[in-house]
């Protein structure tokens, strides 16, 4: 293998590894000869087992932070780290809130660029090649770090799929955090868990979205439960976020959440660009639309020409008939 080594962020969330940092290890442990994972948070040796199953070898460990923001002290700790000889051709960072605090920090820390929204990469001649989709998901550009390294990659979820290499536990190495000073003193003071019954929304295998053709607030009801019924998570366009019917944690979009679900069904959304970068890499897409010319029947592999108020309690009804 041309590339020797890669770090990736495995960021933690109730115990687990997410999901993203598995997609990442997945990718790494088919690109590099070594991949490391970098966690904190405390807990590391029971993460080793599932980090090492996708792929890790290793796992730096930068223990409990104390419930200070992560972002100033992991970049700290692997800047350090780096600087010390051991150098990685690449990190490997998820788009969540806290890796991109993390790689931003590590750039300037190392003065070396970092590439956002990351949708894949290829391997060429020892080099790593990243694709960004821009222009709304229209066109995928390609680009490749050709200065100092590591090359720093913060990658979009769902980019690649996560699989299990059946492998054994990391081992597990301490790192040491540096002293930062004025820097680190922010910390977490609450953590506010929004309620959900079914699946997160970026996980979900089957995604219901409602969009402005739902008419009130009220009707969105009808989208959760038909995505209920499925088991799956309901979705939003922004303009019923922007409308205040849903909270920004469902919009699916280029400023909300990617889904990447076998099956996403779209209630009245007419299908702009913004909407259907979110959504168009679902496997099967049902569109729901009284205009029959409506954008979003472009990338729907089943369009319903009809109204939702008609069309949604019906299916509600003939999903029930069959439980
Ligand atoms: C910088 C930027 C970022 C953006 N980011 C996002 C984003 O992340 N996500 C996102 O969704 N949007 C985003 N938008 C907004 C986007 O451009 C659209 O305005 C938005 O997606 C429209 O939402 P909608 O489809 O629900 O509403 P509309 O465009 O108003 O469409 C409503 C649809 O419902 C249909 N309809 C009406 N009544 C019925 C009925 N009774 N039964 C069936 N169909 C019916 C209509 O025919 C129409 O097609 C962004 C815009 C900008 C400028």
């Amino acid at each position: 293998m041309a590339i020797d080594t890669i770090w990736v962020l495995a960021e933690q969330q109730d115990g687990a590894p997410v999901p993203t940092a598995l997609e990442l290890l997945t990718q790494a442990r088919a690109m590099a000869g070594t991949v490391k994972a970098v966690t904190w948070g405390g807990g590391a040796e029971g993460l080793a087992g599932t980090l090492g199953e996708y792929g890790a070898q290793v796992v730096y460990d930068l223990g409990d932070l104390g419930g200070k923001l992560p972002g100033p002290l992991v970049a700290a700790a692997l800047a350090e780290r780096v600087r010390s000889g051991d150098q990685p051709d690449a990190i490997f960072v998820p788009t969540t809130y806290d890796g991109r605090d993390i790689a931003g920090r590590l750039s300037a820390r190392l003065d070396v660029p970092v590439l956002t929204n990351v949708v894949g990469l290829v391997e060429e001649n020892g080099e790593l090649h990243s694709e960004h989709a821009v222009f709304g998901g229209t066109q995928i550009v390609t680009a490749r770090f050709t200065g100092a390294r590591p090359g720093i990659f913060v990658i979009r979820a769902k980019s690649f799929p996560a699989e299990s290499a059946g492998g054994g536990p990391a081992s597990v190495e301490t790192l040491t955090v540096p002293e930062v000073g004025a820097v680190s003193a922010a910390s977490v003071q609450q953590r506010h868990v929004e309620e959900r019954s079914g699946p997160k929304l970026d996980e979900a295998d089957v995604v219901v979205s409602g969009g402005r053709g739902l008419g009130a607030a009220e009707h969105y009801a009808l989208v959760e439960e038909l995505a209920r019924l499925l088991h799956g998570a309901a979705g939003a366009s922004r303009a019923i976020v922007d409308a205040g019917w849903v909270p920004y944690s469902h919009q699916v979009g280029q400023t909300g959440k990617t889904v990447k679900p076998t099956l996403y069904i779209a209630c009245g959304i007419s299908g702009a660009t913004q909407h259907l970068v979110g959504m168009k890499g679902a496997k099967h897409i049902i569109a729901i639309n009284k205009d029959p010319e409506a954008p979003i029947f472009s990338v729907a592999d089943l369009g319903i020409v009809g109204d939702v108020h008609k069309v949604l309690p019906k299916l509600i009804e003939a999903l029930k008939a069959r439980s």
